[in-house]
């Protein structure tokens, strides 16, 4: 299988605390990726540092072998890149077709023509109409979005990861907060909007985890102590004791 990603001994100190310590990483293209780990392991900071949002220290990142270092978070994301963060992101008084209207435009890079949209409009119209579909939001389509359920805000938000066409998709921690009927529902809504696409999503829910990825890492203290595919990670002795033994513990 190619790599849709590399990571290549990526470090990243903040002041005289390194955070990441010396990650290697290599996603296949059209493979779903979770990496877990305990609560300040490093998680979202990887992710920062994958997405450009922050520079390494030390260590290189690619995407589709193209060498990101020195890329700004939207040049990265039109090679094909997009993120979802912890926190929804979403303009609450924009209609929910908007939102995914102005992620389009934006991804699209059409955002300082004037022109360009207005003769672009219904393109974007369907392409937008399409992602609702897509996330099953089309009977909300006229609603602001900020009215919507917590579990539809984040679907909406998950419509605007996928809109600009990206083939690798970064969730981060997609299902925090959801009941499990709401975590269900996300959970097929990922699996269809991921589908022949590449998935990394940082996950606690280790229900999720297991049943979504087809190879887990497993990131603590900014190290990756094992990957795998998940029986071969939850078998992991080592696993087992830095995390996966009191995770699994306290969900039973
Ligand atoms: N911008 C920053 N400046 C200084 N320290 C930071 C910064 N961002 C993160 N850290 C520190 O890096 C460590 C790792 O944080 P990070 O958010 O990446 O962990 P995480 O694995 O995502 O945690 P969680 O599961 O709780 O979201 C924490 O100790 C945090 O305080």
């Amino acid at each position: 299988m190619t790599a849709a990603l590399e990571i290549a001994g990526l470090r990243k100190s903040f002041g005289k605390t390194e955070i990441i310590r010396g990650v290697d990483l290599s996603v296949g293209n059209g493979e779903r990726h979770a990496i877990i780990g305990p609560n300040g392991a490093g998680k979202s900071t990887l992710f920062n540092l994958i997405t450009g949002r922050f520079p390494p220290s030390s260590g290189t990142v690619r995407l589709h072998s193209h060498d990101l270092t020195g890329l700004a978070p939207f040049q990265i994301n039109r090679m094909g890149l997009s993120r979802s963060f912890q926190i929804t992101n979403i303009f609450p008084r924009m209609t929910v077709f908007e939102n995914v209207r102005c992620s389009l435009l934006w991804s699209r890079g059409y955002r300082y023509s004037f022109w360009n949209i207005v003769s672009r409009s219904r393109d974007l119209t369907e392409a937008a109409d399409e992602i609702l579909e897509q996330i099953n939001l089309t009977q909300r389509r006229n609603l602001p979005a900020g009215v919507l359920s917590y579990a539809e805000q984040r679907a909406l938000e998950i419509g605007i990861t996928i809109a600009g066409g990206a083939n690798v998709i970064m969730l981060d921690e997609p299902t925090a907060g959801m009941s499990h009927s709401e975590t269900d529902y996300i959970v097929d809504l990922i699996r269809q909007v991921t589908d022949n696409k590449t998935l990394i999503m940082v996950e606690h829910d280790m229900g999720v985890v297991f049943g979504l990825a087809d190879r887990i890492s497993v990131l603590v203290y900014g190290e990756i102590i094992a990957t795998g595919r998940p029986e071969e990670v939850r078998a992991n002795p080592r696993v087992q004791e830095a995390y996966l033994g009191a995770v699994l513990e306290a969900e039973h």
